[in-house]
């Protein structure tokens, strides 16, 4: 059985003055309920990062990075590194978001790389895969999603992959975002984004064997308290990533709250 996850990613949202804000008002609509059984997740910018689990202490968030480079040290001006977002206590990273991959170029490549070396490093990736309207309108949906996702697994299943690798492929997390529902207030339907979820199984199946059982496939896109229910009642749909949603405590409680309610029935 999968644990539901509810990932929020406040992409270049939140001084730390706010995200410190927030987490104090999240403390408190906590202390109402347990989301024990569902795994929650703020996924911030940088500098609020540094200090934010101590903060969380006492619930069952955790933090999480929105990116970080592949190498472990370097010439890489601008860059984070796993050991840097560790130190501060960070347990998983958003790796390949569309906004990453459009306005920095981030590859195929490049997100495979970064799975490889945040399962490594003990870390949780969530990696993400999605269509452009014109894709999913051009009938490409399936073939992208395949191809991006295949891309990650091909990597870490390589002949010369490193061996630990193989006992930490079970932590793998994807994320189907389509790229037209990503703050536009249009989700796909949850029949398509199941067949999408569906797909994305049965690629990790083809790669991985009987471990693809273990991974978790979460949906993207214009998620919301009141419509994420029906994507977790879907079989193969372990969580939501959460953009706008999850930028206000009592929506992020809200969100796990239906999850917690999802996971119960
Ligand atoms: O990473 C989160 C997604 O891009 C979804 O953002 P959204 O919930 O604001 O549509």
């Amino acid at each position: 059985m999968r644990t539901p996850l509810i990932a929020g990613n406040w992409k270049m949202y939140k001084t730390r003055k706010e995200a410190f804000a927030f987490v104090d008002a999240l403390k408190d609509l906590l202390a109402t309920f347990d989301p024990k059984r569902v795994e929650g997740w703020i996924c911030a910018p940088y500098l609020a990062l540094v200090g934010l689990p101590e903060a969380l202490a006492g619930t069952s968030v955790r933090v999480g990075a929105q990116n970080v480079h592949q190498d472990k040290e370097g010439a890489h001006t601008g860059e984070v590194s796993l050991a840097m977002l560790s130190e501060v206590g960070v347990e998983a990273v958003i790796l390949g978001h569309s906004e990453r991959r459009a306005d920095c170029g981030e590859t195929d490549r490049a997100v495979a790389e970064k799975t490889e070396a945040v399962l490594l490093a003990g870390l949780t990736p969530i990696v993400c895969v999605g269509e452009t309207l014109e894709q999913r309108e051009g009938g490409q949906t399936a073939a992208l999603i395949a191809a991006q996702v295949s891309a990650v697994v091909e990597h870490l299943t390589r002949a010369d992959a490193p061996e630990e690798l193989a006992s930490k492929l079970a932590r793998l997390v994807f994320a189907y975002e389509p790229i037209w529902a990503i703050g536009t207030g249009k989700t796909a339907s949850v029949a398509d984004a199941s067949t999408v979820i569906t797909g994305i199984r049965a690629t990790l199946t083809r790669g991985l064997g009987s471990r693809a059982e273990a991974v978790r496939i979460l949906y993207g896109g214009s998620v919301k308290p009141d419509n994420l229910g029906a994507f977790l009642a879907e079989r193969d749909i372990d969580g939501a990533l959460v953009g706008g949603a999850s930028l206000a405590p009592d929506s992020f409680a809200a969100l796990l709250t239906v999850a917690v309610e999802a996971s119960a029935s």
